[in-house]
């Protein structure tokens, strides 16, 4: 008898994930800015000034006091100039205005600026058109952020626009999680090197740069390990070595019901197993554990498995280890085919999301539903979920789908 759920659906293994990730949260660190793109922010960020941090002008032209303004035309006398990046301290009189360049700091009585194409410049006179309106071409200190206002939150992931609000506050760098480490494994005696020759019965690695560019695509920097032979020994002292050198260790392959699928035992003998087998197709025999200081993730070896694993449970992993709390943009598109199964599992299948003429995101799904098959998830870009239980979605039919990166 196990002591560990096999065979559970496919929101049941989320949630352990969910939860073991919780309790194994990678520490926080300090990086500079530079460093912080695509990594979970680890703590509140509250605005330490204003943005503006000043009133200024939007545009180049003439910062004037409105209530000077008087029918079509009114002359105003120039008193000098304001440039960005200098405060002079020169402020306006009744009458008066001031050049000033966008992003300067709007001088003292002046309210509104008017454009240069705008205005006629005569000497010192300007002359500036009545349609100027009151507050023109003003940018207000603080009207896009306060001070104290919270503008980041703990388990944002750092785009670069989040990561460019924190420079225009100052702050020269962020706290964010530590990114896991991983380990990649594939494995199986009949895998050849890409360039190799094929001997009789042998398949070129091709889950490697899957894996590999999947874990690439989130930011993750994994390392390729030695190919996994079909030896119990060498999979047990491979495993154990990469479980107390790394946060994450995946494999794939070699982890369902065959004679040479050691992973299992491995796992079981010498750390423990969250769950074995989910109800979902492609991907049914993902093995989720832990061994040593690592989480470990078994995706099955069938080449779309591992896009459908990865995609679903594998990122959710990484995702919870960094503490990330924004959830991934769900999408949902309108099948341009209708869909049939009548098997129990939620099933990931390869398809074509594009939008169509009237903004309509349409999915094609591929005929091609077998695991194996490469060239159909090469062609797609997304996968389409189909529900568990026997679904007859018809065209039209509003589906789920999880884009490629
Ligand atoms: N009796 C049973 N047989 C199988 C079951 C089952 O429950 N009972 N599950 C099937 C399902 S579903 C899948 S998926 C596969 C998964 O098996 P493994 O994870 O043990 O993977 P392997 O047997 O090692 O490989 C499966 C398939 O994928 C090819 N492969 C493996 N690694 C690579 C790689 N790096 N690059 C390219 N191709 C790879 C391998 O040659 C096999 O054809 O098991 C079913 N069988
Ligand atoms: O579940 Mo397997 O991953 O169908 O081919």
């Amino acid at each position: 008898m196990n002591d560990y759920p096999t065979r559970l659906g496919f929101d049941q293994a989320r949630a352990i994930i969910d939860t073991v990730a919780a309790a194994h949260r990678l520490e926080r660190e300090r990086v500079p800015l530079a460093r912080a793109h695509g990594r979970v922010l680890a703590t509140d960020v509250d605005a330490p000034i204003a943005l503006p941090p000043f009133d200024n002008s939007a545009m180049d032209g003439f910062a004037l006091r409105h209530a000077d303004l008087d029918g079509e035309q009114t002359a105003l006398r120039l008193v000098g100039e304001q440039f960005a990046g200098v405060a002079s301290g020169q402020g306006i009189g009744p009458g008066e205005c001031l050049r000033i360049t966008t992003g300067a700091p709007l001088p003292a009585g002046a309210d509104s600026v008017a454009i240069k194409e705008n205005v006629r410049v005569d000497g010192d006179r300007v002359w500036v058109p009545g349609s100027v309106a009151r507050g023109a071409n003003v940018r207000h200190a603080g009207e896009d952020v306060n001070v104290g206002d919270p503008v980041l939150a703990a388990g944002d992931m750092l785009t670069p626009a989040r990561v460019s609000l924190a420079a225009s506050l100052g702050l020269d760098t962020l706290e964010v999680s530590r990114r896991p480490t991983v380990a990649v494994f594939t494995s199986g005696d009949e895998l050849v090197e890409p360039g190799m020759a094929l001997a009789p019965g042998q398949i070129y690695d091709s889950n490697r740069e899957l894996l590999m560019g999947l874990l690439r695509a989130e930011g993750l920097e994994p390392t390729a390990w030695p190919r996994l032979p079909d030896d119990p020994r060498a999979v047990e002292i491979a495993l154990r070595d990469a479980g107390c050198a790394f946060d994450l260790v995946i494999t794939c392959g070699a982890v369902s019901a065959g004679e040479k699928d050691h992973i299992p035992e491995v796992i079981e003998r010498f750390g423990r197993i969250h769950f074995w087998k989910v109800m979902m197709k492609p991907g049914m025999p993902v093995l989720f554990g832990s061994l040593d200081q690592c989480r470990f993730l078994g995706l099955p070896g069938n080449p779309v498995s591992v896009l459908a694993t990865w995609l679903s449970l594998g990122r959710a992993l990484a995702d919870g280890l960094q503490g990330r709390r924004e959830p991934r943009p769900q999408r949902r598109a309108r099948l341009a085919a209708p869909i049939d199964k009548a098997h129990a599992r939620r099933e990931f299948q390869r398809a074509r999301v594009d939008s169509d003429d009237d903004g309509v995101l349409i999915a094609t799904p591929d005929p091609a539903t077998g695991s194996h098959r490469l060239a159909a998830a090469a062609a797609a870009n997304a996968l389409v979920v189909v529900p568990e239980g026997p679904q007859m979605l018809a065209a039209g039919a509003v589906v789920e789908v999880l884009d490629y990166p």
